[in-house]
């Protein structure tokens, strides 16, 4: 089946590429550019010399001729905007922005930017693969998670599901490498920024507050409130994420494990670690894995819990080829069996 790809020439998408040339169902049919249609893609990719292909400019016709399923992996409001034309055609779409993971009055808040219409807002399924699997199967618009939820989600959701941790407010404190702000110039990803430095950001106001407090509520059955900070690590990839909540009484150590062992049997990216080996973002690096602990602080009857992604693969293009792959009916791993880069 033929792909294309909007918005070639960022981190996403060469991840998307690394996947979609060694993807055995699939061939890239257009990858369309905003800023070098006409260059070839080595022009922006010096690393994928080897592959002879060119960006093209949008044109939503000959895109729909070329390609059965689209990515978009551009900044939120481009797929607001171009989106509903492509899918209007038939075309199977899988978003990368946050355009349309929230409500549209929660997405206009806290992205600043205009909603697509109503209709196709409603209409798109939540991309968290191990949890919407049955709606993903179904859906034609697929809303990707951000890179923070996902990681959050994987964790928080069983310790909801379950009544594992006590109804309130709760904590997440994630950590993340740079490449999750993008390939566009930005002070704040200079070397000297970022280099020998460990910082927070958006502390209280980042905008994956609503869509994992969302999720939590629709998915996990607890509409609770999220304490949320992330933080800047000086690395290219990977996100640490850990959720901190009041244990619900009877849950040990040993009944978390358990249960989320059972939670995710069946689900071949989702890693939980041995018992008091917490993940490291080296041990998913390039991958598509989720690798999750989890742990009752029995002096204090705090869960701790964990879960380390790759950003860009399990956090992005990873995850929605897993979608794509979940649309089509192929197998869930098909094009993602990609092995951990170590060391
Ligand atoms: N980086 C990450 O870890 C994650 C990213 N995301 C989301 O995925 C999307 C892609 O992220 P990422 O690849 O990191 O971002 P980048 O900034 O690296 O790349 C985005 C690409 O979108 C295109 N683009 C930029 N501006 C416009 C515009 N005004 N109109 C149309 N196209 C434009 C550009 O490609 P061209 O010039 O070729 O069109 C650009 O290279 C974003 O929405 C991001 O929030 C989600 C989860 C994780
Ligand atoms: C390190 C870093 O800067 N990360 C980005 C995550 C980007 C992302 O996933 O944003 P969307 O919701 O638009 O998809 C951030 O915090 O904004």
């Amino acid at each position: 089946m033929k792909v294309a790809v909007i918005g070639s020439t960022g981190y996403g998408s060469a991840e998307l590429i690394r996947i979609l040339e060694q993807h055995p169902h699939v061939e890239i049919g257009a990858l369309i550019s905003s800023s070098r249609a006409g260059e070839e893609l080595s022009a922006a990719f010096p690393h994928l010399s080897h592959l002879a292909i060119d960006l093209e400019e949008w044109d939503a016709g000959r895109i729909a001729e070329r390609a059965e399923a689209a990515f978009f992996a551009a900044p939120a409001g481009v797929s607001s905007r171009f989106l509903p034309e492509l899918a209007e055609q038939g075309v199977s779409v899988v978003d990368l922005a946050g355009d349309f993971r929230l409500r549209a009055g929660e997405y206009k808040e806290w992205y600043g930017k205009e909603p697509a219409p109503e209709k196709w807002c409603n209409q798109a399924v939540y991309g968290l693969s191990e949890w919407m699997g049955d709606q993903i199967r179904q859906a034609r618009v697929i809303a990707n998670p951000g890179c923070y939820p996902t990681a959050a989600l994987l964790i928080l959701l069983p310790l909801l599901r379950t009544g594992a941790a006590v109804q309130g407010p709760l904590v997440i404190d994630a950590k993340s490498g740079m490449s999750g702000a993008g390939r566009a110039l930005k002070p704040g990803s200079l070397f000297c920024e970022v280099n020998e430095n460990l910082f927070p950001y958006k502390v209280g106001s980042h905008q994956h507050t609503p869509e994992i407090e969302r999720y939590a509520g629709e998915i996990g059955g607890q509409p609770i409130p999220i304490t949320f900070t992330p933080q800047i690590v000086p690395m290219n990839r990977g996100i640490l994420t850990f959720v901190y909540a009041p244990a619900a009484s009877g849950w040990t150590t040993k009944k978390l494990r358990e249960m989320l062992a059972d939670t995710y049997a069946g689900h071949p990216f989702v890693r939980l670690r041995s018992e008091g080996e917490w993940p490291r973002t080296k041990q998913v690096q390039g991958s598509n894995f989720c690798d999750i602990q989890a742990q009752v602080d029995s002096r204090t009857g705090m869960i701790v819990a964990a879960a380390a992604i790759d950003n860009l693969m399990k956090g992005a293009a990873g995850q929605a080829v897993q979608n794509l792959n979940l649309m089509m009916g192929w197998p869930e791993t098909a094009g993602l069996q990609l092995h951990p880069v170590y060391p």
